[in-house]
């Protein structure tokens, strides 16, 4: 299919709407693959609709899970056994890539993972080494995507060491698997440096306990699973946090106000990390009864920021930064080269292609804001590039995104969302100047009304 490009449209007024977000990723693929392991059936309410969690209920139907979508209610029956099958497409989704070949490895039989040509070159060699560790069989040429895993219905299990600087995943997707194992499973990080994206790995445990499961955490760098039963029953997913982050950014950056309704209270998502960053970046936030509400304020401030938590959010952090008055520096995301592309090569690039002045660094980037121009911003099928062109977009006229549909790896409805942002907030400006004028007329009608009282 040929890369379809998108006019990221201008911010007519400040933006001024309340947006929904759909639901989380994360959240959605944990629920769907502790549901596939689970000694019963579960439902889950307001999972995400998107390519991610396509190829995940694929993965896990050809594996033997039988999945029913009634709306926004998933049903999910889990099979007695896992069945192996030929080829499971992984796309460009880490937690396909990542949380499904553990459940291969109960397959009496050889289940090969392959994916896009992006996702071949993400690192997979510390859970491929876990793993085997715990007694499954992987064939395979290179750290990555193709690889072929063989594996037995009583997998032992026990203690695996790994380096998981490059991704939190490859501990989350032992851990998911890990109640089933025999033995259950010990899992230890040792490596360069600390585990990134962390609350995703505190996703897993709280996931994981909702459905009965003993996990002790208590110790830095190592997450212990009992062997025991998972549960089934009824779950609610959050909305994504990670893609309210480019509307809420809309509001900071055009001095308007954005509401996200359905905001958690607490949440081990990265990206609710979102309304403190905004709040650094300047912005007005608050979170009543449920919404978070944005607030621009007139600049964006400088930041120094160390995003290792919540990579996620650094295309939008760094669009923001771009902005300020004066240079920013992000740090602490080495890790995200090995996202859905080398994320600081992309950022770099494009900032620098519309005038921006950026160093990479080793683990981040230092912006330094210039005078800004229109021009092609790629998006090297990485829908968060596609989310923080649409943010720059709203600030500089004609920016063009050479390849919009990538955005479908987790929002295929960003583009409608997005305009329809920029309509409300047309409109609710039409519906201020009309009530102002109206204002207006009642204010002259009652001085009138005075003078002739006079
Ligand atoms: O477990 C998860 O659901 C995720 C973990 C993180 O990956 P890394 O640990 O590779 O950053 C995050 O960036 C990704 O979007 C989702
Ligand atoms: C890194 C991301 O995705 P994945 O789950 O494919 O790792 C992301 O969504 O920012």
């Amino acid at each position: 299919m040929p890369n379809r490009s998108w006019t990221a449209p201008l911010a007519q007024v400040p933006v001024h709407a309340e947006v929904t977000i759909p639901g989380s990723k994360s959240e959605t693929n944990r629920a769907l693959i502790l549901a596939a392991l689970a000694t019963g059936p579960s439902v889950i309410i307001g999972g995400l609709e998107a390519r991610d969690t396509r190829l995940m209920r694929d993965a896990l139907r050809a594996l033997g899970v039988q999945i029913t979508e009634e709306g926004d209610r998933w049903q999910v029956r889990p099979p007695a056994e896992f069945t192996a099958t030929e080829r499971i497409d992984c796309g460009l989704a880490g937690t396909v890539m990542r949380f499904v070949p553990p459940l291969a490895a109960f397959a009496a039989g050889s289940t090969t993972f392959d994916g896009d040509e992006e996702a071949r070159v993400r690192p997979m060699s510390a859970l491929l080494d876990g793993l085997q560790a715990v007694g499954a069989t992987i064939e395979r040429t290179e750290d990555g995507l193709p690889f072929t895993v063989t594996g037995r219905a009583d997998l032992p299990g026990g203690v695996v060491t790994v380096d998981s600087s490059a991704s939190s995943q490859f501990i989350s997707g032992l851990l998911l698997a890990g109640a089933r194992m025999t033995n259950g499973i010990d899992v230890r990080h040792e490596g360069a440096t600390a585990v990134p994206s962390k609350p995703n790995i505190d996703m897993t445990v709280q996931m994981l306990r909702e459905r009965g499961v003993q996990v002790d955490d208590s110790q830095e760098n190592r997450w212990v699973v009992s062997p025991g039963e998972i549960t089934g029953g009824e779950f609610v997913v959050e909305p994504d946090l990670a893609n309210a982050a480019p509307f809420l950014a809309a509001a900071a950056l055009t001095g308007g106000r954005i509401k996200v309704p359905h905001w958690p209270a607490r949440s081990h998502q990265p990206g609710a990390a979102i309304a403190d960053v905004l709040a650094l970046l300047g912005a007005d936030v608050d979170l009543e009864d449920g919404v978070l509400t944005v607030e621009g304020t007139d600049n964006i401030e400088s930041v120094d920021l160390d995003l290792h938590d919540a990579s996620e959010l650094t295309p939008v952090v760094a669009v923001l930064a771009a902005f300020a008055e004066h240079t920013s520096h992000i740090h602490g995301v080495a890790h995200i080269r090995g996202h859905e592309t080398d994320r600081l090569a992309a950022l770099a690039e494009d900032l620098t292609a519309v005038g921006c002045k950026v160093q990479e660094t080793d683990d981040g980037l230092t912006i330094h804001p210039k005078l800004l121009l229109s021009n092609t911003w790629r998006t090297f099928a990485d829908h968060r590039m596609v989310t923080a062109g649409a943010l720059f977009g709203l600030m500089v006229d004609d920016i063009v995104l050479d390849d919009v549909d990538c955005v479908s790896k987790t929002m295929p409805d960003f583009v409608a969302l997005w305009e329809k942002m920029l309509a409300d907030s047309v409109a609710a400006d039409e519906l201020n100047d009309q009530l102002g004028s109206d204002q207006a007329a009642d204010d002259q009608g009652t001085v009138d009304q005075g003078a002739g009282q006079a």
